[in-house]
Formats: C-alpha cells, sequence, structure tokens
C-alpha cells in the first residue's frame, strides 16, 4: 500500500498528491465496470470512495466482477465490493446498497460532497439521472460503458462539454403488435410474445400494453381478436393467482390451440402466409432435457413450460409478481418454452434455453479484458479532469478527450483505442441547453406556500413576461398553464410537492424571445423559508416547431405507445454532431446497444 502511494506521489507531484488524497469520489455501480474502477480508484489513493449499488451478486456476475467470489452470491454488491479491497485501501471507502435514484436517501446536496462522479451503469435511466444530478451541480461526471468489445468513456463537464443527453440514443427495436400477436415470421416474434405477452400477463406486476399501440394492422377482425384475447387472457391471469395447478393443461388448450383456431378463422391472414397448426394434444410425462444448450423436442417443451408454469404458481402468492430475469430459472423456462411451442404452431426454427436466454434477457457477453480498459481510461481520465497531472496546463474542457474501443468508435481500422476531443453542449440538448438551480425550500414553507405564490416569486424573480407553465417531471404531472388553474391555490404539500421533486417552468409567451425553460430541484433548508436560486434564465429565440426530433428524449418517448418494444439487439452508429478537430469530425460515437433496465427501458451499454 505504502509501495503504491509513493509511486503515485512521485507520479503526480506531491501537490497534486495531497490534492487526491483530499478528494472525495462517488462511483455508481458496482459491476463489471465498477468492481474494476473501485480497484483503480483505492489504488490511485483517492481520500474517500462511495460506492452505490442496489443488487446482489449473481452467479453470472464471477467471471468478470472479480471482487466477488462464489460464497458472496445473494450478498450486497457495494459491500462486498468494499470488503474485498478494504485490505489494500488507504482511501475511507463507503457502501451503499440502494437506488441512486432514490431522492431520500440520495438528495442532491447529497451528491454535492464529491470531487468527480464516475457512472459504471448498466441502464439508461440511470445514467441520465445521475447526468441530471450533475448538471444540476456542475459536478464532473465520468460516464462509461462496454459492450462485448466496444466500449467508451466520456468526461461531462457541465457547462462546457456536451452531456450524456445531447446525443440521441438509439431507440429500441420494435414490431408491429399484429406481428408478435398474429403473425409471427421469426423466432424473435415468438420470444417477444413470450416474454413481453404472455409472461407480462400472467405473473408480472401490469399486463403488458402490448395491443394498445401501433397494431401494425387495419383488419377489423384481427383487431377485435387481439383485444377480445388480452381480456381472456385476464382469466387465465386468475387461475394463475389462485395457484390452481390443475388449470395448467386449460392454460395451454387456451393459448396453444384455441386461440390459434381463433387467427385460422381470418382467413385474410393466411392468403399469403403458411398457415399455423394448433398444438396437437400431448401427454405431459414430465420427462425433462436438462441439456441447455441443444434444442429440446416438442414434447420436452410442454414438459418443461408445465414444470415452470407449477414453479411460477408455487412463487406468486409470497412474492406478488413476479419479473422476467434471465437469470432466474423459472422465468426463463417458461418463456424459452412458451416461445419455442409458439414457434412450432408456426412453423418456425425452435431455439435453445441458452440462446433464448441471450436474446431475452439481451446479453451481449461481457468481456472483462474491455471492462478492465474502460476503467483504467475512466480513472486515468479523472486524474486530467481535475487537473492532476504533474507538470501539465490545466486543461480546458473542450482538450479533455472521450476513448472508444476501435469497433466502438469506427474511427480507424488500425487503433485499437481512439480519443477525439469533447463536444460542445448541444444547444438542443433537453437537459444541458436549459436553465436550472436549486429552490430551497423549509418543510413549513412547503405547507404554507401556494402553488400561485410559487409561480409568481418565479416569474418576478426570472423576469417571465407572461404566462407559464409548470410540471413535476417526477411524476409528468402538469400543475398548472395558461388553461388550468385548478390547483393553484393548493400548497406545494397538498400537491405532494417535497424534496427531491425537479420542477420544469416554461414560458409560454407569444412572442419572438422567451425565457428559456428552467427546471428547479427542490431541496431541503431550514435558515429560511422559500430560496430562490440566483441563476440567469436567458431569453432565447423561438424555434417553430418541425416535426423532427433530433433530441433523445423526444425519440425515447416516441417509442412508449405500446409498441411492443425489445430491449436489443441493433448494432447501430448514431450521428453526432461534429467534433472540433480535423480528426475527429470524421468520429461516430460508440455503437449503443440496448439492454434491460426494466421490461421496456432502452439502454445503452452497460
Ligand atoms: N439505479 C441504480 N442504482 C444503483 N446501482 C445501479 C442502478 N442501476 C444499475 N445499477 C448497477 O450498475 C451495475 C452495472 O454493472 P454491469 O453492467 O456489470 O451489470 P450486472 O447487472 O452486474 O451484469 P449483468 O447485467 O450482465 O448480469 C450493476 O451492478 C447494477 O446493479
Ligand atoms: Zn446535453
Amino acid at each position: 500500500m505504502s509501495d503504491t502511494s509513493s509511486v503515485n506521489q512521485r507520479l503526480l507531484g506531491s501537490e497534486n498528491y495531497q490534492k487526491l488524497r483530499n478528494s472525495g469520489v462517488l462511483l455508481v455501480g458496482a459491476g463489471g465496470i465498477g468492481c474494476e474502477l473501485l480497484k483503480n480508484l483505492v489504488l490511485m489513493g483517492f481520500g474517500s470512495i462511495d460506492i452505490v449499488d442496489l443488487d446482489t451478486i449473481d452467479l453470472s456476475n464471477l467471471n468478470r466482477q472479480f471482487l466477488f467470489r462464489h460464497r458472496d452470491i445473494k450478498q450486497p454488491k457495494s459491500t462486498t465490493a468494499i470488503k474485498a479491497i478494504q485490505h489494500v485501501s488507504n482511501s475511507k471507502l463507503t457502501a451503499h446498497t440502494a437506488n441512486i435514484m432514490d431522492v431520500e436517501t440520495f438528495p442532491l446536496s447529497w451528491f454535492d460532497q464529491f470531487a468527480i462522479i464516475f457512472n459504471a451503469l448498466d441502464n439508461l435511466e440511470a445514467r441520465r439521472y445521475v447526468n441530471q444530478m450533475a448538471q444540476f451541480l456542475h459536478k464532473p461526471l465520468l460516464e462509461s460503458g462496454t459492450a462485448g468489445f466496444d466500449g467508451y468513456i466520456q468526461p461531462i463537464i457541465p457547462g462546457s462539454t456536451e452531456c450524456f443527453d445531447c446525443t440521441t440514443k438509439e431507440t429500441p427495436k420494435t414490431f408491429p403488435v399484429c406481428t408478435i400477436r398474429s403473425t409471427p415470421s421469426q423466432p424473435i416474434h415468438c420470444i417477444v410474445w413470450a416474454k413481453n405477452f404472455l409472461f407480462a400477463q400472467l405473473f408480472a406486476s401490469s399486463g403488458s400494453t402490448i395491443g394498445d399501440g401501433d397494431l401494425g394492422t387495419d383488419n377489423p377482425e384481427e383487431i377485435k381478436r387481439i383485444q377480445q384475447e388480452t381480456n381472456e387472457l385476464l382469466e387465465l391471469q386468475e387461475y394463475v393467482r389462485a395457484g390452481d395447478e390443475s388449470k395448467i393443461p386449460e392454460i395451454i388448450k387456451k393459448i396453444f390451440v384455441q386461440d390459434i383456431q381463433k387467427l385460422l378463422a381470418i382467413e385474410e391472414l393466411w392468403k399469403t402466409r403458411e398457415k399455423p397448426v394448433p398444438l396437437p394434444d400431448i401427454e405431459v410425462d414430465g420427462i425433462v432435457n436438462t441439456d441447455l444448450s441443444s434444442v429440446w423436442t416438442i414434447q420436452e417443451q410442454v414438459n418443461a413450460f408445465v414444470l415452470s408454469t407449477q414453479r411460477l404458481m408455487k412463487r406468486l402468492p409470497e412474492e406478488g409478481q413476479i419479473e422476467f430475469d434471465k437469470d432466474d430459472q423459472d422465468t426463463l423456462e417458461f418463456v424459452t418454452t412458451a416461445a419455442n411451442i409458439r414457434a412450432h404452431i408456426f412453423k418456425l426454427p425452435l431455439k435453445s434455453l441458452f440462446d433464448i436466454k441471450q436474446i431475452a434477457g439481451n446479453i451481449i457477453p461481457a468481456i472483462a479484458t474491455t471492462n478492465a480498459i474502460i476503467s483504467g481510461l475512466s480513472a486515468l481520465a479523472s486524474l486530467r479532469v481535475l487537473n492532476l497531472i504533474k507538470n501539465q496546463p490545466e486543461a480546458k474542457a473542450q482538450e479533455l478527450n472521450m476513448a472508444f474501443t476501435s469497433k466502438a468508435s469506427n474511427i480507424s481500422s488500425n487503433r485499437y483505442i481512439s480519443n477525439p476531443q469533447l463536444a460542445h453542449p448541444n444547444p438542443k440538448c433537453p437537459v444541458c441547453s436549459i436553465a436550472r438551480g436549486v429552490l430551497h425550500v423549509s418543510q413549513e414553507a412547503l405547507k404554507t406556500t401556494t402553488l400561485s405564490e410559487l409561480i409568481q416569486k418565479i416569474q418576478e424573480k426570472y423576469r417571465f413576461e407572461g404566462e407559464v407553465s409548470i410540471l413535476d417531471k417526477s411524476t409528468q404531472r402538469l400543475l398548472a398553464d395558461y388553461d388550468f388553474e385548478d390547483l393553484l391555490d393548493k400548497t406545494l404539500a397538498e400537491l405532494n410537492l417535497k424534496h427531491g421533486i425537479i420542477l420544469s417552468i416554461s414560458d409560454e409567451s407569444v412572442a419572438d424571445e422567451v425565457r428559456c425553460t428552467t427546471e428547479f430541484y427542490l431541496d431541503e433548508v431550514k435558515d429560511a423559508q422559500l430560496r430562490l436560486p440566483n441563476i440567469e434564465v436567458p431569453l432565447v429565440k423561438v424555434i417553430p416547431s418541425t416535426e423532427e426530433t433530433d433530441d433523445a428524449v423526444g425519440a425515447i418517448e416516441s417509442t412508449a405507445s405500446g409498441e411492443i418494444i425489445l430491449d436489443a439487439l441493433e448494432d447501430k452508429n448514431e450521428k453526432k454532431r461534429p467534433l472540433e478537430d480535423e480528426e475527429s469530425s470524421s468520429s461516430l460515437p460508440p455503437s449503443k446497444k440496448s439492454a434491460t433496465t426494466h421490461d421496456e427501458g432502452v439502454v445503452i451499454l452497460d
């Protein structure tokens, strides 16, 4: 330990090393990148390291999350990671087993104690959230991700460089409802049906919305059938919830025989397609195939379907609801066998459980080496961001670099790692192009301040000339606008506005120039009633709206329409605003891949 610290001292110079020793950092995520990065940060000698992870350790983590051992399975990741590293640590280490988006545990002010934040996350929602916190606090953030051989690090310096949301994130692959519900033509359609429709309807918290969105058909008979089928499935859900295993043959008959017969009755559908064949009577003999990488016979599929349904039914009373998880053998077997039985009916190729695990669980093999490279780059970049490199003049934000591995970056065929400079913030970014600040409010003031008083204070202080609208961003609830004034006399507490909530104010005046959209984070204060931040809310030109949306949020919202969403698979490079230097102007960011957040979450690299 002392060896490393003396080497580090010589490398950084004692003044910089002292700064490092005095710095506290936050690491969000103790998974593939997080474990590596924690080790790096400890060996670098940061004064204190707080690590947050909400999850426990799975068997499948052990091949790359090297701070964990077999005996640690089911233990919390953050505490276990710290236990594993503390014997070589000269840093104050603090573990938090919680969701980083939990405002009670981690209010904005909590983030403020850190010199820099490292994201080592695997989902878009949490990445976006931390990005937003960093923007509120003007805190440097080191964003990172890997997928297979691809990986990236992106330093984000609020106000100076592009933020995580400045570029569009890939939207998930979607399929028309009718393809999934009526006319599957690829195994993937059956997997999506089994996971997002059947499983979700029978066991998960909320039935799938599949069927409400883009139906992809005008055939009234088919639309009626899809709606009817959804209602009928609710009946099956009751059997399942009642734990009545004797009904399983009825469930099989309903979904694999009667529903197919109904489909066959819509002749229109089969004019240009091969007709499905309802599942013949198969006597369940309980014999299962344990070879997870082979394709089971249809008899074995049905046997395993029955057994996994029984197991899930037994679990329901205690668990209340069961979410699909690729590492949960019961849910995986149910989805695998249901998808394969459907594929058999539609004369499509069947797949092994292992293959379906990859597709349904959206697994891109994680490669420990990529995680190690990215974590190393992230750790090095933090020295640059914090200006701790010996004999180097203070770097301007745009002189900092991001880094991609070559496949991800597409920049060069003869380099594995490329390091274009950072881009300026995107003036159209919904996150960093707006004004933001922290609105301090006491518990007392929440109870006594009405919405109209708050609006008035905001209008006065930031010189909003005309009407404004105000939105509670946490729930996407409109609180007031020019023709909605019902809530104006309610107090903030009555409106359930509490600490941790973000309010978004938009200038609704009809003018060529309006005040920039402004977001306020409600934070607790004890020494005052209500304190508006001293921020500049500039006037901005109104740009007539067009159909096109190139911000990430718009793109994401457009998918939340009830279309069936598969959280995965496409490997697209997205366009990026040109960077400043010649080399990087041809660069593309990492190929962004989806991974699971919740069933319908869209995520980039993990
Ligand atoms: N909102 C969140 N708050 C705290 N930790 C989070 C949050 N979202 C994700 N994480 C953590 O980020 C880590 C990401 O690590 P990684 O990408 O290696 O995923 P994993 O879940 O460990 O692996 P896999 O998904 O391949 O099973 C996970 O440990 C996950 O629990
Ligand atoms: Zn941005």
